[in-house]
């Protein structure tokens, strides 16, 4: 007998909405955001989360610009009720924050909920109750009118006890939990019976929040449920379209992105998705892909380390290196043809003058999330050329030229090869250093002096001081210049075959720290090139050091 899928999975039943509009939506403006790190994701930790670390996540999240938070789940533990009651009697909210607080349909439960959020300013009342075909069968054994009654019973008391209490402003938020494997009429008639109890005014609109409680389609499934709803649902006007993600099957992010398109107003979500299972929606993800499109986000993710290691510590679990936006590896190319493409895109984004962000392989800014560039490009036996040239100009002011690029890369890369390791940029300037700068062999330059030849004033006499195989010798040449000169004196004593075919120098850093960096690429018999490297304050001296790194390089 063969097992087939089909025999014990059956497939999503597509919505039925031939005239969708969402795929052609483009998002232009942010969601309003409500942070359920405190409530879903604290749920799902391990170890919850006690006082000290609810606290510095919600002040956190008050930093970081969410405006509606929902701090817990006050029935279910007296860690939730008493910091929800600690935030409102230490004076911890601020007046354009909304704390929001869940609770099941059941009225002792509700009740509880009530007497958390006695004396706030204002507070989201969330009820919840699950509707799906599911969980009426198995979970609660009820039918259709049975499972909406558990709504309307659960409102009726949430509008008495906030009508008991004036002082308090109650928005409330209903949440038909399961949605996605709820019939939409039927979650549309349950919503709507429970806005006819609770009803809401301009003032106060009611939270319709429309849960992937389990994500079970695909993202268009889940945006095409929503834009029915969006459709369907009475006074649209009055209601504020809520998104509760979760991600079973990797697509939160494409979900929520659709269901805002779709017509939602609100998304709650979790910085970088924590949650049951695989995570709630990841806000930040969202957010910065907004971002990224040109739209702000209103949450600042500007220093994002800072969101890492609050998380991290909070949750007691870590963020992933590839995480999108804050994971350590995500602004890192290891890649060589990745590397190669990111340096000349920095070259070109210089040369532009331009402020709109253009680089290969690096969607954003790294600065805008407070990173630095230190490690956009990372060494190891995948790259190329390009990134040991960028890691030598950005960390140390060398600029290779394009030959010499291949030449050292193949060298990092024998390294690399054969210890299977990174190599930090320090470790790549050692090895071109030894390569070339202090490239070993008979002859060392030790000093020189130009002289006009008397014969032929457009002539240079150079005399140099040299040691060879460590003793000190005097050399001399006659040239068109410095380089030709010293060429000349060298050939003539060591009987060479090297012509200088290319010559370039540039100086890296100001002022008196100003140095020289002077590269020769020679040509023997063979016409293979030899290159070799000067570095001097004297762009003279420069010169005729890497001539001598050249050529003892040649004898090599
Ligand atoms: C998708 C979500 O994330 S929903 C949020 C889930 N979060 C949590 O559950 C975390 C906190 N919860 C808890 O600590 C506990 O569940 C409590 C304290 C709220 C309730 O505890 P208990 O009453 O001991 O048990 P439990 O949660 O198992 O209750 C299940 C009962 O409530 C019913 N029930 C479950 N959800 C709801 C609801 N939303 N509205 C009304 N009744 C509900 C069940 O049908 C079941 O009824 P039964 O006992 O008649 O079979
Ligand atoms: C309580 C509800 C909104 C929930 O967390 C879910 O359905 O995932
Ligand atoms: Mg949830």
């Amino acid at each position: 007998m063969t097992f087939t899928p089909g025999d014990k999975y059956k497939t999503f039943a597509p919505i039925d909405l031939p005239d969708r509009q969402w795929p052609s939506v483009v998002i232009d403006k942010a969601p309003i955001w409500c942070s359920v790190d405190l409530r879903d994701g604290n749920q799902a930790l391990i170890e919850p989360m006690g006082h000290e670390r609810k606290l510095r996540m919600f002040r956190h999240l008050v930093e970081l610009g969410f405006k509606e938070i929902e701090v817990g789940f006050p029935s279910a533990s007296q860690t939730d009720f008493d910091f929800v009651r600690f935030l409102i009697d230490e004076g911890e909210i601020p007046e354009d924050v909304k704390i929001q607080v869940l609770t099941q349909a059941r009225e002792e439960l509700i009740r509880r909920t009530f007497d958390s959020i006695r004396g706030s300013k204002q507070a989201i009342v969330h009820l919840y109750n699950s509707t799906s075909t599911l969980q009426r069968r198995v979970v609660f054994d009820l039918d259709k009118v049975g499972i909406k009654q558990i709504a309307i019973e659960g409102t009726k008391l949430v509008r008495q006890l906030a009508d008991e209490m004036p002082e308090t402003h109650v928005q409330m938020e209903y949440s038909p939990e399961s949605f996605t494997q709820t019939e939409m009429d039927y979650a549309c008639e349950v919503c709507t019976a429970v806005m006819n109890i609770w009803k809401p005014t301009e003032d106060n609109k009611i939270i319709f929040n429309l849960p992937a409680t389990v994500e079970v389609a695909s993202a268009n499934i889940y945006a095409d449920q929503i834009e029915w709803m969006h459709r369907n649902l009475p006074d649209r006007h009055l209601i504020l379209l809520s998104l509760h993600p979760h991600n079973d099957r990797g697509t939160g992010v494409a979900a929520a992105e659709f269901g805002i398109m779709a017509g939602a107003d609100r998304v709650e979500g979790t910085l970088f998705g924590n949650g049951e299972r695989t995570g709630n929606v990841d806000v930040v993800n969202i957010a910065m892909n907004m971002y990224t499109q040109g739209v702000d986000p209103k949450l600042d993710f500007s220093n994002i380390n800072e969101v890492v290691r609050t998380v991290e510590y909070c949750n007691q679990l870590p963020v992933h290196p590839r995480h999108p936006y804050g994971g350590d590896l995500v602004f890192t190319a290891f890649s060589g043809s990745h590397q190669d493409a990111i340096k000349k895109g920095f070259s070109a984004l210089k040369k532009s003058n331009s402020e709109l962000w253009e680089i290969p392989y690096l969607p954003i800014d790294p600065a805008d999330l407070g990173r630095n560039y230190d490690a956009v490009i990372r060494v190891n036996s995948q790259s190329g050329k390009g990134g040991v040239a960028y890691l030598l100009e950005e960390d140390y002011g060398i600029e290779l030229p394009k030959l010499l690029q291949v030449e050292l890369s193949k060298v990092v890369q024998g390294i690399a090869d054969a210890t299977g390791k990174e190599l930090s940029s320090a470790s790549i300037f050692e090895v071109f250093e030894s390569e070339y700068l202090n490239a070993a062999g008979d002859v060392e330059f030790v000093d020189h002096q130009t002289t006009i030849d008397p014969k032929a004033p457009e002539r240079r006499k150079l005399t140099a001081t040299i040691k060879h195989a460590g003793a000190e010798t005097v050399v001399e040449g006659v040239g068109t210049g410095p380089i030709d000169a010293y060429m000349s004196a060298l050939t003539d004593k060591y009987n060479l075959d090297l012509k200088v075919n290319d010559y370039r120098e540039h100086t890296t850093g100001f002022g008196a720290d100003a140095v020289a960096v002077a590269y020769v690429e020679m040509r023997g018999g063979d016409g293979e090139p030899v290159f070799g490297v000067g570095r001097h304050a004297n762009i003279v001296t420069a010169s005729l050091r890497a001539i001598t790194s050249a050529v003892n390089r040649a004898a090599t």
